[in-house]
């Protein structure tokens, strides 16, 4: 974490309130350090893919710039069908490779018919539009 601000907020506002641009650099650095030390590197974006980290660069873009393929965090929480696909719309268009869609069956006061409807229905429309994408479902730990 080499970058920390102090309000709990999109990173454009974070960093504005702390008066302190991000600095990518150092992030970048951070990365590359840990690729040099392990086999897989996880980033977690702030938020979802379209949160802005400046005024002029979504998180979405970010990942696009860096060409870092993406595992993308969902669950069966009303609406997330939408949210889901929408997102799906705009990493396509940014041609970023998804690499995986993890399932969160996490938190369980949701209603099963609809957890269960949703996880069907995001790995049917993986399989149909993004061939080679896994799909996995992350249990309550
Ligand atoms: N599969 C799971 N099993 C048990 N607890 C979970 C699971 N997934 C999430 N949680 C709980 O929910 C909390 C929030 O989850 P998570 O950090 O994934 O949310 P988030 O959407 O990334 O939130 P934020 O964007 O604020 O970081 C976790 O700290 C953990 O306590
Ligand atoms: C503070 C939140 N928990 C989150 C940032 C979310 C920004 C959301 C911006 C928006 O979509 O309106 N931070 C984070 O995921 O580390």
């Amino acid at each position: 974490m080499p970058e920390i601000f102090s309000y709990p907020a999109s990173p454009h506002l974070a960093s504005r309130i702390d008066n302190r641009p991000i600095d990518f650099e150092r992030i970048k650095q951070a990365t590359q350090a840990l690729s040099e030390r392990y086999d897989y590197v996880l980033l977690e974006g702030a938020g979802g893919l379209m949160v802005p980290l400046t005024d002029d660069l979504l998180t979405i873009d970010y990942l696009a710039r860096e060409k870092y393929p993406l595992i993308f965090v969902t669950s069966g929480k009303l609406g997330s069908i939408n949210h889901t696909l929408l997102s799906f719309e705009a990493i396509q268009k940014r041609n970023i490779p998804l690499d995986t869609v993890l399932y969160n069956l996490y938190p369980d006061v949701e209603d099963p018919t609809i957890r269960e409807d949703t996880r069907h229905y995001i790995a049917t429309y993986i399989q149909r539009n993004f061939p080679g994408t896994k799909f996995i479902s992350v249990p309550i730990l």
